[in-house]
Protein backbone atom coordinates (compact mmCIF):
# COMPACT_ATOMS: atom_id res chain seq x y z
CA UNK A 1 0.00 0.00 0.00
CA UNK A 2 1.11 3.40 -1.08
CA UNK A 3 0.41 6.38 1.49
CA UNK A 4 0.49 9.84 1.26
CA UNK A 5 -0.69 12.13 4.60
CA UNK A 6 -0.11 15.87 3.65
CA UNK A 7 2.41 15.66 1.28
CA UNK A 8 3.67 18.48 0.02
CA UNK A 9 6.46 19.65 -2.48
CA UNK A 10 7.70 22.79 -3.27
CA UNK A 11 9.80 24.83 -6.21
CA UNK A 12 11.07 27.34 -4.52
CA UNK A 13 7.93 29.79 -4.48
CA UNK A 14 5.79 27.69 -6.30
CA UNK A 15 4.01 24.85 -4.51
CA UNK A 16 3.21 21.82 -6.94
CA UNK A 17 1.82 19.63 -4.36
CA UNK A 18 -0.48 20.85 -1.95
CA UNK A 19 -0.79 18.64 1.32
CA UNK A 20 -2.20 15.56 -0.42
CA UNK A 21 -3.52 12.77 1.31
CA UNK A 22 -3.69 9.55 -0.82
CA UNK A 23 -4.03 5.64 -0.10
CA UNK A 24 -3.44 3.47 -2.89
CA UNK A 25 -4.22 -0.21 -2.44
CA UNK A 26 -1.90 -3.09 -3.54
CA UNK A 27 -3.28 -4.21 -6.88
CA UNK A 28 -5.31 -0.82 -7.65
CA UNK A 29 -4.65 0.75 -11.13
CA UNK A 30 -4.50 4.22 -9.73
CA UNK A 31 -4.69 6.73 -12.41
CA UNK A 32 -3.51 10.83 -11.64
CA UNK A 33 -5.46 13.00 -13.99
CA UNK A 34 -6.18 16.88 -14.14
CA UNK A 35 -5.06 19.62 -16.77
CA UNK A 36 -1.14 20.66 -17.47
CA UNK A 37 0.83 22.12 -14.32
CA UNK A 38 -1.59 20.46 -11.67
CA UNK A 39 1.11 18.52 -9.72
CA UNK A 40 0.27 14.73 -11.17
CA UNK A 41 3.82 14.22 -12.19
CA UNK A 42 5.13 15.82 -9.44
CA UNK A 43 3.18 13.12 -7.31
CA UNK A 44 4.03 10.34 -9.28
CA UNK A 45 8.00 11.13 -9.06
CA UNK A 46 7.75 11.60 -5.47
CA UNK A 47 6.54 7.77 -5.15
CA UNK A 48 10.41 6.89 -6.19
CA UNK A 49 11.92 9.58 -4.64
CA UNK A 50 13.14 11.19 -7.89
CA UNK A 51 12.03 14.35 -6.46
CA UNK A 52 12.11 14.29 -2.63
CA UNK A 53 8.96 15.89 -1.02
CA UNK A 54 9.38 18.79 1.06
CA UNK A 55 7.19 17.95 4.03
CA UNK A 56 4.38 15.31 4.95
CA UNK A 57 4.74 11.65 5.30
CA UNK A 58 5.15 9.26 2.28
CA UNK A 59 5.06 5.30 3.11
CA UNK A 60 5.32 2.34 0.97
CA UNK A 61 3.80 -0.94 3.14
CA UNK A 62 4.10 1.89 6.06
CA UNK A 63 7.47 2.66 5.61
CA UNK A 64 8.44 6.42 5.27
CA UNK A 65 10.16 6.34 1.77
CA UNK A 66 12.85 8.79 3.14
CA UNK A 67 14.13 6.75 5.38
CA UNK A 68 14.71 3.93 2.81
CA UNK A 69 17.68 3.42 1.01
CA UNK A 70 17.26 5.01 -2.22
CA UNK A 71 18.37 2.07 -4.58
CA UNK A 72 16.47 -0.43 -2.62
CA UNK A 73 13.28 1.45 -2.53
CA UNK A 74 13.74 2.03 -6.63
CA UNK A 75 14.14 -2.00 -6.66
CA UNK A 76 10.59 -1.86 -5.84
CA UNK A 77 9.07 0.88 -8.32
CA UNK A 78 9.28 0.32 -11.96
CA UNK A 79 9.20 3.56 -14.01
CA UNK A 80 7.75 4.07 -17.35
CA UNK A 81 7.64 7.26 -19.10
CA UNK A 82 6.34 8.69 -22.90
CA UNK A 83 10.12 8.94 -24.14
CA UNK A 84 10.94 5.31 -23.08
CA UNK A 85 14.26 6.63 -22.10
CA UNK A 86 15.47 3.33 -24.11
CA UNK A 87 19.08 3.61 -24.24
CA UNK A 88 19.71 3.93 -28.68
CA UNK A 89 22.91 2.08 -29.11
CA UNK A 90 21.58 -1.03 -26.71
CA UNK A 91 19.59 -3.65 -28.11
CA UNK A 92 15.91 -4.44 -27.07
CA UNK A 93 17.27 -7.43 -24.97
CA UNK A 94 19.96 -5.24 -23.12
CA UNK A 95 17.79 -2.33 -22.45
CA UNK A 96 15.15 -4.90 -20.54
CA UNK A 97 18.07 -6.52 -19.10
CA UNK A 98 19.37 -3.56 -17.48
CA UNK A 99 17.53 -3.82 -13.76
CA UNK A 100 17.99 -7.59 -12.95
CA UNK A 101 21.66 -7.28 -14.13
CA UNK A 102 21.79 -4.44 -12.10
CA UNK A 103 20.36 -6.50 -9.13
CA UNK A 104 22.61 -9.35 -9.66
CA UNK A 105 20.53 -12.06 -11.11
CA UNK A 106 22.17 -14.92 -12.81
CA UNK A 107 22.88 -14.96 -16.55
CA UNK A 108 20.33 -17.40 -17.55
CA UNK A 109 17.68 -15.92 -15.15
CA UNK A 110 17.88 -12.72 -16.62
CA UNK A 111 18.17 -14.47 -20.10
CA UNK A 112 14.66 -16.15 -19.18
CA UNK A 113 13.17 -12.71 -18.06
CA UNK A 114 14.04 -11.07 -21.23
CA UNK A 115 11.43 -13.81 -22.92
CA UNK A 116 8.99 -13.65 -20.71
CA UNK A 117 8.53 -9.82 -20.98
CA UNK A 118 8.34 -9.57 -24.60
CA UNK A 119 5.71 -12.49 -24.58
CA UNK A 120 3.94 -10.94 -21.87
CA UNK A 121 4.29 -7.60 -24.39
CA UNK A 122 3.43 -9.38 -27.77
CA UNK A 123 6.70 -8.92 -29.21
CA UNK A 124 7.93 -12.14 -30.44
CA UNK A 125 11.70 -12.72 -29.28
CA UNK A 126 12.97 -13.29 -32.46
CA UNK A 127 11.83 -10.72 -34.43
CA UNK A 128 12.43 -8.15 -31.71
CA UNK A 129 15.27 -9.20 -29.08
CA UNK A 130 18.58 -7.88 -31.36
CA UNK A 131 16.89 -4.30 -33.23
CA UNK A 132 17.70 -1.10 -32.11
CA UNK A 133 15.52 1.19 -30.61
CA UNK A 134 15.58 3.55 -33.65
CA UNK A 135 14.56 0.52 -35.98
CA UNK A 136 10.90 0.04 -33.41
CA UNK A 137 7.54 1.66 -34.06
CA UNK A 138 6.43 4.18 -31.32
CA UNK A 139 4.13 1.69 -30.23
CA UNK A 140 6.70 -1.26 -29.95
CA UNK A 141 9.06 1.32 -28.32
CA UNK A 142 6.00 1.70 -25.42
CA UNK A 143 5.74 -1.63 -24.99
CA UNK A 144 9.57 -1.87 -24.83
CA UNK A 145 9.78 0.73 -22.46
CA UNK A 146 7.07 -1.36 -20.29
CA UNK A 147 9.01 -4.58 -20.35
CA UNK A 148 11.68 -2.74 -18.93
CA UNK A 149 10.22 -1.16 -16.02
CA UNK A 150 8.55 -4.37 -15.46
CA UNK A 151 12.15 -6.22 -15.42
CA UNK A 152 12.99 -6.27 -12.05
CA UNK A 153 9.77 -7.78 -10.88
CA UNK A 154 8.90 -4.44 -8.76
CA UNK A 155 5.96 -4.43 -6.53
CA UNK A 156 4.75 -1.08 -8.02
CA UNK A 157 5.14 0.11 -11.40
CA UNK A 158 4.65 4.16 -12.19
CA UNK A 159 3.93 4.70 -15.34
CA UNK A 160 3.50 9.26 -17.03
CA UNK A 161 1.97 9.47 -19.71
CA UNK A 162 3.29 6.64 -21.09
CA UNK A 163 0.93 6.64 -24.58
CA UNK A 164 0.32 9.93 -24.64
CA UNK A 165 2.55 10.50 -27.87
CA UNK A 166 1.18 7.80 -29.71
CA UNK A 167 -2.12 7.63 -33.04
CA UNK A 168 -5.31 6.99 -31.19
CA UNK A 169 -5.40 2.96 -32.92
CA UNK A 170 -2.34 2.12 -31.11
CA UNK A 171 -2.65 4.12 -28.15
CA UNK A 172 -6.20 2.07 -27.54
CA UNK A 173 -4.49 -1.17 -28.52
CA UNK A 174 -1.55 -0.47 -25.71
CA UNK A 175 -3.92 0.36 -23.42
CA UNK A 176 -5.78 -2.57 -23.80
CA UNK A 177 -2.95 -4.72 -23.67
CA UNK A 178 -1.99 -2.55 -20.04
CA UNK A 179 -5.09 -4.17 -18.98
CA UNK A 180 -4.72 -7.69 -19.90
CA UNK A 181 -1.43 -7.59 -18.27
CA UNK A 182 -2.45 -5.50 -15.17
CA UNK A 183 -5.20 -8.76 -14.90
CA UNK A 184 -2.11 -11.43 -15.54
CA UNK A 185 0.77 -9.32 -12.93
CA UNK A 186 -1.44 -7.80 -10.45
CA UNK A 187 1.17 -5.05 -9.40
CA UNK A 188 -0.03 -1.59 -8.02
CA UNK A 189 -0.22 0.61 -10.86
CA UNK A 190 0.16 4.50 -10.52
CA UNK A 191 -0.61 6.08 -14.41
CA UNK A 192 -0.76 9.39 -14.84
CA UNK A 193 -2.63 11.26 -17.98
CA UNK A 194 -4.33 14.52 -18.74
CA UNK A 195 -6.63 12.24 -20.53
CA UNK A 196 -9.89 11.22 -18.97
CA UNK A 197 -10.86 9.11 -21.51
CA UNK A 198 -7.79 6.87 -20.70
CA UNK A 199 -8.42 7.59 -17.20
CA UNK A 200 -11.73 6.07 -16.87
CA UNK A 201 -10.74 2.97 -19.37
CA UNK A 202 -8.08 1.92 -17.23
CA UNK A 203 -8.62 2.99 -14.04
CA UNK A 204 -9.88 1.12 -10.93
CA UNK A 205 -9.70 4.51 -8.69
CA UNK A 206 -9.05 8.13 -10.34
CA UNK A 207 -7.72 10.92 -8.26
CA UNK A 208 -8.46 14.40 -10.27
CA UNK A 209 -6.16 17.41 -9.36
CA UNK A 210 -6.14 20.24 -9.71
CA UNK A 211 -3.64 23.30 -8.27
CA UNK A 212 -1.90 20.71 -6.32
CA UNK A 213 -4.46 19.55 -4.54
CA UNK A 214 -6.60 16.67 -4.65
CA UNK A 215 -10.23 17.43 -5.60
CA UNK A 216 -11.80 14.21 -5.84
CA UNK A 217 -10.82 9.99 -5.42
CA UNK A 218 -13.20 7.46 -6.55
CA UNK A 219 -14.10 4.70 -8.99
CA UNK A 220 -14.64 5.65 -12.58
CA UNK A 221 -18.49 4.89 -12.00
CA UNK A 222 -18.55 7.02 -8.74
CA UNK A 223 -16.81 9.69 -10.85
CA UNK A 224 -19.53 9.70 -13.69
CA UNK A 225 -22.33 9.50 -10.86
CA UNK A 226 -21.02 11.84 -8.35
CA UNK A 227 -18.56 14.53 -9.74
CA UNK A 228 -17.47 16.77 -6.65
CA UNK A 229 -17.93 19.92 -8.29
CA UNK A 230 -18.38 21.60 -11.81
CA UNK A 231 -14.39 21.05 -12.45
CA UNK A 232 -15.32 17.15 -12.17
CA UNK A 233 -17.44 17.48 -13.90
CA UNK A 234 -16.36 19.45 -17.07
CA UNK A 235 -13.14 17.26 -17.26
CA UNK A 236 -15.42 14.37 -17.50
CA UNK A 237 -17.32 16.15 -20.68
CA UNK A 238 -20.05 17.70 -19.41
CA UNK A 239 -23.41 16.61 -21.55
CA UNK A 240 -20.93 13.66 -22.66
CA UNK A 241 -21.06 12.11 -19.25
CA UNK A 242 -24.12 10.07 -20.26
CA UNK A 243 -22.63 8.52 -23.30
CA UNK A 244 -19.07 8.10 -21.24
CA UNK A 245 -20.87 5.90 -18.36
CA UNK A 246 -22.66 4.24 -21.05
CA UNK A 247 -19.05 2.78 -21.83
CA UNK A 248 -18.32 1.54 -18.65
CA UNK A 249 -21.62 -0.65 -17.33
CA UNK A 250 -22.23 -3.82 -18.91
CA UNK A 251 -25.46 -5.14 -20.85
CA UNK A 252 -25.35 -8.07 -18.52
CA UNK A 253 -26.14 -5.08 -15.52
CA UNK A 254 -29.04 -3.94 -17.26
CA UNK A 255 -30.88 -6.75 -19.61
CA UNK A 256 -34.28 -8.52 -18.77
CA UNK A 257 -35.10 -12.24 -18.97
CA UNK A 258 -36.62 -13.04 -22.36
CA UNK A 259 -40.31 -12.99 -22.01
CA UNK A 260 -42.84 -15.16 -24.50
CA UNK A 261 -45.13 -12.00 -25.09
CA UNK A 262 -42.26 -10.49 -27.51
CA UNK A 263 -42.75 -11.92 -30.97
CA UNK A 264 -41.13 -9.06 -32.10
CA UNK A 265 -37.52 -10.04 -30.54
CA UNK A 266 -36.68 -12.51 -33.19
CA UNK A 267 -35.85 -10.00 -35.38
CA UNK A 268 -33.85 -7.96 -33.00
CA UNK A 269 -29.83 -7.70 -33.69
CA UNK A 270 -27.25 -9.75 -31.50
CA UNK A 271 -25.01 -7.84 -28.57
CA UNK A 272 -23.21 -10.18 -26.72
CA UNK A 273 -23.70 -9.91 -22.42
CA UNK A 274 -20.05 -8.75 -21.52
CA UNK A 275 -20.20 -5.61 -24.21
CA UNK A 276 -20.95 -1.99 -22.73
CA UNK A 277 -24.61 -0.48 -22.88
CA UNK A 278 -22.19 2.22 -25.28
CA UNK A 279 -22.14 -0.42 -27.59
CA UNK A 280 -25.45 -1.19 -27.52
CA UNK A 281 -26.50 1.71 -27.97
CA UNK A 282 -24.59 2.23 -30.90
CA UNK A 283 -26.19 -0.75 -32.21
CA UNK A 284 -29.52 0.35 -31.74
CA UNK A 285 -28.60 3.64 -33.44
CA UNK A 286 -27.39 1.18 -36.73
CA UNK A 287 -30.07 -0.53 -36.93
CA UNK A 288 -32.71 1.60 -36.19
CA UNK A 289 -34.65 -0.61 -33.47
CA UNK A 290 -35.33 -0.74 -29.82
CA UNK A 291 -34.07 -3.86 -28.47
CA UNK A 292 -31.46 -6.01 -28.79
CA UNK A 293 -31.50 -9.78 -28.65
CA UNK A 294 -28.71 -10.37 -25.64
CA UNK A 295 -25.88 -13.60 -26.33
CA UNK A 296 -23.63 -15.17 -23.82
CA UNK A 297 -21.46 -17.44 -26.50
CA UNK A 298 -23.95 -19.06 -28.41
CA UNK A 299 -26.88 -19.24 -25.97
CA UNK A 300 -29.57 -16.57 -26.13
CA UNK A 301 -30.29 -15.40 -22.30
CA UNK A 302 -32.44 -12.03 -22.22
CA UNK A 303 -32.97 -8.93 -23.91
CA UNK A 304 -31.98 -5.36 -23.57
CA UNK A 305 -34.54 -2.58 -24.45
CA UNK A 306 -34.14 1.29 -24.77
CA UNK A 307 -35.21 2.44 -22.09
CA UNK A 308 -32.95 0.03 -19.55
CA UNK A 309 -29.89 2.06 -20.74
CA UNK A 310 -31.79 5.33 -20.56
CA UNK A 311 -32.66 4.39 -16.98
CA UNK A 312 -29.48 2.78 -16.27
CA UNK A 313 -27.63 6.41 -16.71
CA UNK A 314 -30.33 7.81 -14.34
CA UNK A 315 -29.57 5.16 -11.48
CA UNK A 316 -26.62 3.21 -11.97
N1 LIG B 1 11.77 20.98 -11.38
C1 LIG B 1 10.86 21.96 -11.24
N2 LIG B 1 11.23 23.19 -10.87
C2 LIG B 1 10.32 24.17 -10.69
N3 LIG B 1 9.00 24.02 -10.86
C3 LIG B 1 8.56 22.82 -11.24
C4 LIG B 1 9.46 21.72 -11.45
N4 LIG B 1 8.73 20.63 -11.81
C5 LIG B 1 7.44 21.03 -11.83
N5 LIG B 1 7.33 22.33 -11.48
C6 LIG B 1 6.08 23.10 -11.37
O1 LIG B 1 5.21 22.39 -10.51
C7 LIG B 1 3.87 22.42 -10.99
C8 LIG B 1 3.36 21.01 -11.19
O2 LIG B 1 4.08 20.39 -12.25
P1 LIG B 1 3.83 18.90 -12.72
O3 LIG B 1 4.85 18.58 -13.77
O4 LIG B 1 3.74 18.01 -11.56
O5 LIG B 1 2.39 19.02 -13.38
P2 LIG B 1 1.59 17.99 -14.30
O6 LIG B 1 0.21 17.97 -13.76
O7 LIG B 1 2.31 16.71 -14.38
O8 LIG B 1 1.61 18.75 -15.70
P3 LIG B 1 1.77 18.18 -17.21
O9 LIG B 1 0.52 17.41 -17.51
O10 LIG B 1 1.86 19.44 -18.02
O11 LIG B 1 3.00 17.35 -17.24
C9 LIG B 1 3.90 23.27 -12.26
O12 LIG B 1 3.56 24.59 -11.90
C10 LIG B 1 5.35 23.20 -12.70
O13 LIG B 1 5.70 24.36 -13.40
Amino acid sequence: MIELHQVTKRFGDTLAVDAIDLCINQGELCVLVGTSGCGKSTTLRMINRLIPHTSGRLTIEGEEISQLDEQQLRRRIGYAIQSTGLFPHWPVARNISLVPQLLGWPEARVAERVKELLELLNLPFAEFAHKYPSELSGGQAQRVGVARALAGDPDILLMDEPFGALDPITRESLQNELLRIQRQIHKTLVFVTHDMDEALKLASQIVVMDQGKIIQQASPTELLLNPANDFVAQLLGGEDRGLKQAGLLRVAERMLPISSNNPSLDQAPVIQLQDSLRQALSMMLWHQCLQLRVYEGESLVGYLPLDRIIQANRHA
